[in-house]
C-alpha cells in the first residue's frame, strides 16, 4: 500500500519567480505556507529546472516559459499547481500541464486598469509628441511647436479586443471626448456610446488611433501585418500593449519610417529580454515617434499587490482544499472546508468508462461518502470524494491505491482534514 509522502503546510515548497509581490508571500504565510522562495527575476533554463526540483507550486509572470519539455522534465515531477501572477497564460503549455494533472491559475482582472491607464497615457503622449520633445529638452534643445501635435478630443479610437482591458480603455477614452469603435470576434456589450464594428478592416479604415487588446492565440498571431497597417488612415497611430507577436514589428517600423503612421506606442515585443540586465533589441529602436515601454502595462504597485493576493489565494485553495476555481486549463470545482473527512482527488483523462471504474472501486468498500463532486473539460475529468475520516487513513489509502490503478488516471491526491475542516496534510 502506498501511504504517499506526508507534507505539512510548512513543508510545501513554493517558488515564486520574476519579482512577484511580497503580498503573495504574506498571504501564503497567513495560511501556514511558510516555505516560500521569492526570486527577483526570470531565470535561465538550468536555474529554472534546479528551482523546480522538489517544488510543489510555482509562481511566474509573463517571461518564464513553461514549455512541454520543462513540464515533462523529471525536475517538475512534484509540481502540483502553477500560478501565473498576470493575465496572459500563453507562456505555459496549458494542455500539457493539464495532462500532467497540474492546474494553472491566473489573475484575470487585477492589472487591467493599470494597462488601460497606460494606454490612455500613451495616446496623449504620442499625439503631442511628448517623448521626442522631452528627449530633445534633456539634450538642452527647445522644440516649442504645434506642428504634428493634436488633441485627443474628437478623435476616433479603434479598440481591437473589447475584453477586460479594451472595454476600460473605451470608458476612459470616451471620458476624454474620444469617439470609440471596437472590433471583437464576439458580440460585446458596448459601454457608453462605443460602437461595435463588424470587421477589423472597417475599424482600421476609420480609426485615428488603433489599440490592440487581444490575447496571444494562433488567430491573433501577426494579425497586424503590412496589409492591415496599409488599411489604416494616413497619419494615424498604433498602440500595442497586448502581446508582441500580434504585430509584425518590421512592418510597423516601415510604416513609421514612411510616415504612413505618425506614431506608435509599443509595450510588448516578440522577443523580450529575460531580465533587466539583458539588452533590448527591436527594429523599432531609434524611431523617435515610437514610444517604447518595457512590458510595464501591468507593472504598478496596486496591480502587483492585488495579483499577489489573488493568485496566492487560488493556489492555497487548491493545495488546502483541492479547489480548482479560477484554473484556466482544468475543470472548476469549488471546494471549501469539510471537517473530519479524508478528501481524495482523482484527476483523469476524460474518456468513457473511467467514472464507472471509480464508482466500482468506491462501491467495493463499505464506506460513508460525505460528498462527491465531478467536473470535466473536454480532455480532463476531476472527481473529488469526501470520505468519513472515521474509516481511518489506512482504509482510504487502500481506496486511493485502487483508484490510482484505474486506466486513464493522471494523478491522485489525498487530503486529510483536521477538526476545523482544514486539509492540512498532503499525502
Ligand atoms: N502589457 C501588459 O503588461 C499586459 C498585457 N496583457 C495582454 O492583454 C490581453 C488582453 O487582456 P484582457 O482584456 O484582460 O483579456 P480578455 O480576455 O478580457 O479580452 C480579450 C478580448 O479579445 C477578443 N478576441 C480574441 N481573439 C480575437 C480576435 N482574433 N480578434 C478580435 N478580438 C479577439 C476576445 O473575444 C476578448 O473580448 C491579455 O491576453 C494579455 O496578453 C494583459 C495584462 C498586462
Ligand atoms: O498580465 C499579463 O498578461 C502581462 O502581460 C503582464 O505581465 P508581467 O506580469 O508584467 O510580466
Amino acid at each position: 500500500m502506498t501511504q504517499g509522502t506526508v507534507f505539512n503546510k510548512e513543508e510545501i515548497k513554493i517558488v515564486l519567480f520574476e519579482g512577484i509581490s511580497q503580498a503573495a508571500v504574506e498571504v501564503f504565510g497567513q495560511a501556514g505556507y511558510t516555505n516560500v522562495e521569492l526570486l527577483p527575476k526570470a531565470v535561465d533554463r538550468e536555474t529554472l529546472l534546479a528551482k523546480l526540483s522538489g517544488a510543489h507550486m510555482i509562481g511566474i509572470r509573463s517571461r518564464t516559459q513553461l514549455k512541454q519539455e520543462i513540464l515533462e522534465h523529471e525536475a517538475a515531477s512534484r509540481l502540483m499547481a502553477v500560478g501565473c501572477f498576470c493575465i496572459g497564460t500563453n507562456q505555459v503549455n496549458l494542455p500539457v500541464a493539464a495532462t500532467r494533472g497540474v492546474p494553472v491559475f491566473n489573475a484575470p482582472h487585477s492589472n487591467t486598469r493599470s494597462v488601460a491607464e497606460l494606454v490612455i497615457g500613451h495616446t496623449i503622449m504620442m499625439m503631442r509628441k511628448v517623448f521626442p520633445n522631452s528627449m530633445a529638452a534633456h539634450r538642452k534643445q527647445w522644440n516649442k511647436s504645434a506642428a504634428g501635435c493634436y488633441e485627443v478630443r474628437g478623435k476616433t479610437i479603434g479598440i481591437i479586443g473589447y475584453g477586460h482591458i479594451g472595454s476600460q480603455v473605451s470608458v476612459l477614452a470616451e471620458a476624454m471626448g474620444m469617439k470609440v469603435i471596437y472590433y471583437d470576434v464576439l458580440t460585446k456589450l458596448p459601454l457608453g456610446n462605443a460602437t461595435q464594428v463588424t470587421s477589423m478592416q472597417e475599424l482600421l479604415k476609420t480609426a485615428d488611433v488603433v489599440s490592440l487588446h487581444v490575447p496571444a492565440t494562433p488567430e491573433t498571431k501577426e494579425m497586424m501585418g503590412a496589409e492591415e497597417i496599409a488599411l489604416m488612415r494616413e497619419g494615424s497611430y498604433l498602440i500595442n500593449a497586448s502581446r508582441g507577436n500580434v504585430v509584425v514589428v518590421d512592418a510597423l517600423a516601415e510604416a513609421i519610417r514612411s510616415e504612413k503612421l505618425l506614431g506608435a506606442a509599443v509595450d510588448v515585443f516578440p522577443k523580450e529580454p529575460a531580465s533587466n540586465t539583458e539588452a533590448f533589441e527591436s527594429p523599432l529602436v531609434g524611431l523617435e515617434s515610437v514610444i517604447l515601454t518595457p512590458h510595464i502595462g501591468g507593472s504598478t504597485q496596486e496591480a502587483q499587490r492585488n495579483i499577489g493576493r489573488e493568485v496566492a489565494g487560488k493556489l492555497i485553495n487548491y493545495c488546502t482544499h483541492g479547489s480548482t476555481i479560477g484554473a484556466v486549463n482544468f475543470p472548476g470545482v469549488n471546494l471549501t472546508h469539510s471537517p473530519n473527512t479524508i478528501r481524495l482527488l482523482h484527476i483523469h483523462h476524460n474518456r468513457p468508462g473511467v467514472l464507472q471504474k471509480i464508482n466500482d472501486v468506491v462501491g467495493d468498500h463499505a464506506i460513508n461518502v460525505l460528498g462527491q463532486y465531478l467536473r470535466t473539460t473536454e480532455d480532463i475529468g476531476f472527481v473529488v470524494l469526501d470520505i468519513d475520516a472515521a474509516h481511518g487513513r489506512e482504509k482510504v489509502s487502500v481506496i486511493r491505491d485502487q483508484l490510482s490503478e484505474v486506466p486513464g488516471t493522471i494523478r491522485t491526491r489525498k487530503l486529510v482534514s483536521d477538526e476545523e475542516g482544514d486539509h492540512t496534510i498532503l499525502e
